[in-house]
């Protein structure tokens, strides 16, 4: 079943491995974007994008300075938000901004990704009628201020006060010392002209904690601060250079009360204040980049497959047999063993992420009609996911770029940029460490309530379940069954470790430790018990996916499937043995099935990461454009650097020259 990527005038290794390939990529495409419809607007998108001249790079951006690549990236964001506004659906508009600006930030990333969330879920009716139209229509650009220079971790320590004066029935926000400014949100340092501002709310000199309050920031007509605001740009970082991630000083500006974000938490003019329905609706845009944010990982690690694959499928490098022809490097078993499951891991984060995003949205849904039951399952998972997907999306960007061997250290390859806004995810939205103890908290309860026999939500029922023996290698040829028994081993052993960790907890407390205390001399093990969890719910959505997909790509998911899962057990091998739940015969089972299936997918490896469907520009990397013809088009891309716009530079000609001049006159 041939591929549809194949046109003339491609690499000829690369057409052929399309020509072998054995299911539709268009049929996988569609199941990954949800519908041939959703495929076919994809598409369109990347089309038009294309062709627009606003959008048309005249030099790539890597070899433009800070300031160029800033005013870019803001020239192509109005044409995306006037232009384009009303061509795409709000979904569609992540993949538009993709293909026209890039992955390293915009003005309005912030705006779309935290600052109308909050306002959405957070601000009362009057305010959101007031400011939510100007918001959408961008007649203001906003962003979300919660993080300081001294904490960002620890929400309960941030500095900054909106204290609330009665008289005036307004708030005083203020920025009490150095290390209380507002340090790292994003677009607040040039773009926005407004922030939701997290700060601790002080009645009547009582402290109720972190509450987010909107303030302006700067004139909307004259783009200046406002008195009593400094703002700025906080410099270049790993990645991220198109954003102006900022500063933020406050010196007792007033806002007045109905300023403050109100629809969970109130306060009332004469200083009443009313507890939220749960004492977290607060941190609600924290949860929503955080369930979102899964989804979009998974399509960073998808597009390094993509061109490591790709690249592996037309370089050429060595002999495996004396005599032979030099071999295509994807031919190499230790380069499928460091690509293939890069492959299957971004298949398994997309289809986890979708879950979530759904998830997401019944929570806000019951939210909205008063009911927060969802939310300590959703916060519980979102904080798993994002810390195990941002971790693995991290090794997995590395590995595909130094399986591209010296051009992958290159720009030109886009796999090092790739990894510098990757991996920032670690760090944004909580600390990757300090989100799998949130996930470990729930955990904890989960062992209690399995133990008291409670119902438990679905993806903590495996705690409830009762144990047998690991029948992984014992259940013959049947693919099936084998899955069954992998999965049902893992589920044993996220529910081990979870219950480990809670006795060494247990233990320490009853040697006398405060629960606290205790808690950090057993955080490593709570945080294994977290990601094992967070793995297995991977497991389980890739399954339900394979499940349900159609009978013509069922065949390629299932050994996709099987890939991975031989992967994840061969990775966690050490828990699965530390109990002896598995033997290490099992162990090497695992291991041959796992290279066996590097061999089974080896003819599909080009084609499974053409099914990602993510098209030449967005993939922005010489690397892996569709056709392979990447020789010429490194010599192509390397001609722009500025430094061959002279063939004598004035670096060589002010030092250089008369260097070796009065050292050849010395002679
Ligand atoms: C054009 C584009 C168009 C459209 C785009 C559309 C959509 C885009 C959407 C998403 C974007 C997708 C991808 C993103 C891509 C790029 C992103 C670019 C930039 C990223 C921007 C980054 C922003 C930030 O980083 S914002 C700052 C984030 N900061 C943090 O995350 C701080 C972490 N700290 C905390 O969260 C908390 O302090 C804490 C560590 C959780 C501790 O809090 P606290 O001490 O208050 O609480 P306790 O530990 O005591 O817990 C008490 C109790 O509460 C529970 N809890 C805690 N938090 C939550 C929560 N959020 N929800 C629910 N429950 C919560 C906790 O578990 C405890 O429960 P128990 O008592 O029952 O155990
Ligand atoms: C690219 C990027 C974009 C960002 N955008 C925004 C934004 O738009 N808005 C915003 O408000 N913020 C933003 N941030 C800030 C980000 O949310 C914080 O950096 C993050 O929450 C971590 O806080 P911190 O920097 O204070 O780290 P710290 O809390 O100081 O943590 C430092 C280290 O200490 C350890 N540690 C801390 N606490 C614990 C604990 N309880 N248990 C165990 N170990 C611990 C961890 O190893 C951690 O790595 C952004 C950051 C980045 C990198």
């Amino acid at each position: 079943m041939p591929n549809r990527c194949i046109r003339p005038g491609d690499n000829p290794d690369l057409t052929k491995e399309r020509e072998t390939c054995t299911f539709d990529t268009d049929e996988l495409a569609a199941n990954l974007y949800g519908s041939r419809r959703n495929l076919e607007r994809r598409r369109e998108i990347s089309q038009k994008v294309s062709a627009d001249p606003d959008f048309a790079d005249p030099i790539p951006h890597e070899f433009l300075s800070r300031e160029k690549a800033v005013d870019a990236t803001a020239k192509k964001s109005k044409v995306i938000f006037q232009k384009w506004k009303n061509l795409v659906k709000p979904e569609e508009m992540p993949h538009l901004v993709n293909e026209a600006v890039g992955i390293q930030g915009f003005p309005l990333a912030l705006h779309h990704a935290m600052f109308l969330p909050s306002l959405n879920s957070q601000a009362d009716d009057d305010l959101a009628a007031e400011i939510l139209p100007r918001a959408k229509a961008y007649e203001i650009i906003g962003t979300y201020a919660q993080t300081e220079m001294g904490h960002g971790t620890n929400l309960r320590e941030l500095e900054t006060t909106a204290t609330y004066d009665k008289t005036t029935q307004e708030f005083v926000i203020n920025t009490p010392t150095r290390k209380a400014m507002k340090w790292w949100p994003g677009n607040l340092g040039k773009m926005s002209n407004y922030a939701v501002v997290c700060c601790q709310l002080i009645i009547d000199g009582k402290n109720l904690g972190p509450h987010n309050f909107l303030v302006q920031l700067r004139c909307e007509k004259t783009h200046e601060p406002l008195p009593g605001i400094t703002v700025g740009d906080i410099g270049p970082k790993i990645a991220y250079n198109t954003t102006d991630n900022g500063f933020l000083a406050l010196d007792n500006v007033r806002i007045p009360r109905r300023q403050m974000l109100m629809k969970h938490a109130k306060v009332s003019p004469d200083g009443t204040y009313t507890p939220p329905i749960h004492a977290k609706l607060n941190y609600g845009a924290m949860v929503h980049v955080r369930a979102h944010m899964i989804y979009s990982h998974g399509h960073l690690l998808a597009r390094a497959a993509a061109v490591a694959t790709r690249y592996s499928a037309v370089r050429r490098q060595g002999r495996i047999e004396n005599g032979g022809p030099e071999v295509q490097i994807l031919d190499y078993q230790t380069q499928q063993h460091r690509i293939f499951p890069q492959i299957a891991r971004a298949y398994a984060i997309l289809f986890a992420g979708q879950e979530v995003r759904d998830q997401y949205a019944k929570t806000l849904e019951g939210i909205a009609n008063g009911q927060a039951d969802l939310l300590p399952d959703l916060h519980a998972l979102t904080s798993g996911l994002k810390s195990v997907v941002t971790f693995m999306g991290g090794l997995g960007i590395e590995q595909c770029r130094m399986s591209c061997g010296g051009h992958g250290y290159s720009d030109a390859s886009g796999l090092p940029k790739l990894y510098g806004v990757q991996i920032g995810g670690c760090t944004y939205e909580g600390e990757n460490m300090v989100m799998l103890q949130q996930t470990a908290r729930y955990l904890m309860k989960g062992v209690k309530w399995a133990e008291q026999g409670k119902s438990l939500s679905p993806s903590i029922a495996y705690l409830g379940k009762k144990s047998g023996k690991s029948l992984i290698g014992l259940k013959g040829g049947d693919i099936t069954r084998e899955h069954e028994a992998i999965l049902e081993t893992l589920e044993h052993t996220a529910r081990r470790l979870a219950i480990d960790a809670s006795q060494l907890w247990e233990k320490r407390i009853k040697g006398g430790e405060c629960k606290e205390r205790a808690w950090n001399g057993v955080t490593v093990e709570m945080n294994r018990a977290s990601r094992v969890y967070t793995r297995l719910f991977m497991a389980r959505s890739f399954h339900r996916r394979l499940l349900s997909s159609p009978s013509s790509i069922r065949s390629v998911l299932s050994d996709l499937f099987s890939l991975y899962l031989h992967y994840e057990c061969v990775d966690m091998a050490q828990h699965l043995l530390e109990d002896g739940h598995c033997n290490g015969g099992q162990i090497q089972y695992l291991k041959k099935r796992l290279y066996e299936d590097l061999t089974t997918l080896r003819p599909n490896a080009v084609s499974l990461v053409d099914s990602f469907e993510i098209s030449d520009r967005e993939l922005n990397s010489v690397l892996g454009r569709r056709d392979g013809n990447v020789y010429e088009a490194l010599f192509q891309w390397a001609k722009q650097s500025e430094l061959n716009y002279t063939d004598v530079l004035p670096a060589v000609k002010n030092y250089m020259m008369p260097m070796m001049e009065e050292n050849r006159s010395k002679l």
